[in-house]
């Protein structure tokens, strides 16, 4: 009888933006799955605590590193770090990522390149250096963080949106390009995920409903798109390359959805 295979189990991976929300949930579930963990954010001391938590709690191994991903060098040096303490990522996951709400009208250029700078150039310096290394190694996978809103408008996110719209088409392109060499890319683009980030961006705390009545769905919990980046890198998604998986949740029964946001 066939098993699906979701394991990861003593493979390398590299999660960006770990200290808090989807990242961290992602890294502790690869870690609880027995993956050696690389994660990182822009500060060692909140990086440090999880990576303390994978190394005593789970069967896999964690290595937290400081590192702001719109920086080249920082990049280059948390690849470094990965080939040196765990050797090669097999598994690359692109989190790290963040907003303000603002109308396209009161962004300014510093205020444009900073979230097109973190969400979008983080990526390709992430893919551009780890994918390097795994070219050289015979293959991987790549697991880049988009939203609904890089697939649907929504007022105050046009930056954002813009940003994490890109990051749908170099997935596609990625996974064409590197398909030669062995490695799979793929995009996960959530609805609204209840994360630090949210509370602090969006002001919203806990499971309650966004005000707006037309979102009529439950906030999604960071874990569960931590288990489906678990099945896009494990083998059990070998013939999946380039794809964008939307994870939104249910629509409750009655509502009209239809909101521009891609939750009808
Ligand atoms: C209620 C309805 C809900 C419907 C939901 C439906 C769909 C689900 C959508 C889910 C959306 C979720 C998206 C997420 O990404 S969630 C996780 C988000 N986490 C965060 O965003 C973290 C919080 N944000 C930040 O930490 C920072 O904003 C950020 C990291 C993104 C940028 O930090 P940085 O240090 O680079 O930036 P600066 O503070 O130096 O500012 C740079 C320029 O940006 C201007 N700026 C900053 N904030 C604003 C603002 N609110 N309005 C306008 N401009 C802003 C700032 O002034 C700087 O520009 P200047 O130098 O020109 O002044
Ligand atoms: N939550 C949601 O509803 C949704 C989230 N997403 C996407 O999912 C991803 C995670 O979101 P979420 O967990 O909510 O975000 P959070 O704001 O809760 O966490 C963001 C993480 O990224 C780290 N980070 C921020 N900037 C940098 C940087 N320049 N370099 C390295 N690390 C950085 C933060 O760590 P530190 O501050 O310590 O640097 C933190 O660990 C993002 O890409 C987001 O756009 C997409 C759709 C919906």
């Amino acid at each position: 009888m066939h098993e699906p295979d979701y394991a990861v189990a003593g493979k390398t991976a590299i999660v960006t933006g770990a200290s808090q929300g989807i990242g961290r949930a992602i890294a502790e579930t690869l870690g609880a799955s027995g993956a050696n963990v690389v994660i990182c954010s822009r500060a060692q001391e909140r990086v440090d605590p999880v990576a303390e938590g994978i190394d005593e709690e789970t069967e896999g191994a964690a290595l937290a590193v400081e590192c702001n991903v719109r920086e080249r060098e920082q990049v280059e040096a948390l690849v470094d770090a990965t080939v040196e303490e765990f050797g090669a990522p097999d598994v690359l996951v692109n989190n790290a990522g963040g907003e303000f709400v603002a109308p396209f009208e009161d962004i300014s250029p510093n205020g444009w390149n900073a979230i097109v700078d973190l969400n979008l150039n983080g990526t390709v310096h992430c893919s551009q250096v780890a994918g390097e290394v795994m070219r050289e190694n015979g293959g991987g996978s790549i697991v880049n963080l988009s939203s609904v809103n890089g697939q649907h408008a929504a007022p105050g996110e046009s930056h954002y949106g813009a940003a994490k719209a890109a990051i749908i088409r170099l997935t596609e392109t990625l996974a064409v390009e590197w398909a030669p060499h062995g490695i799979r890319v793929n995009c996960v683009a959530p609805g609204l995920v209840q994360t630090p980030g949210v509370a602090e961006t969006l002001g919203i705390e806990s499971e309650q409903m966004p005000a707006r009545e037309t979102v009529d769905r439950r906030i999604g919990h960071a874990e569960e798109i931590a288990d489906l980046v678990q099945f896009l890198v494990s083998p059990a998604a070998s013939f999946m390359t380039g794809e964008t998986v939307t994870a939104k949740g249910v629509p409750k029964p009655g509502n009209s959805m239809s909101d521009g946001l891609g939750l009808e």
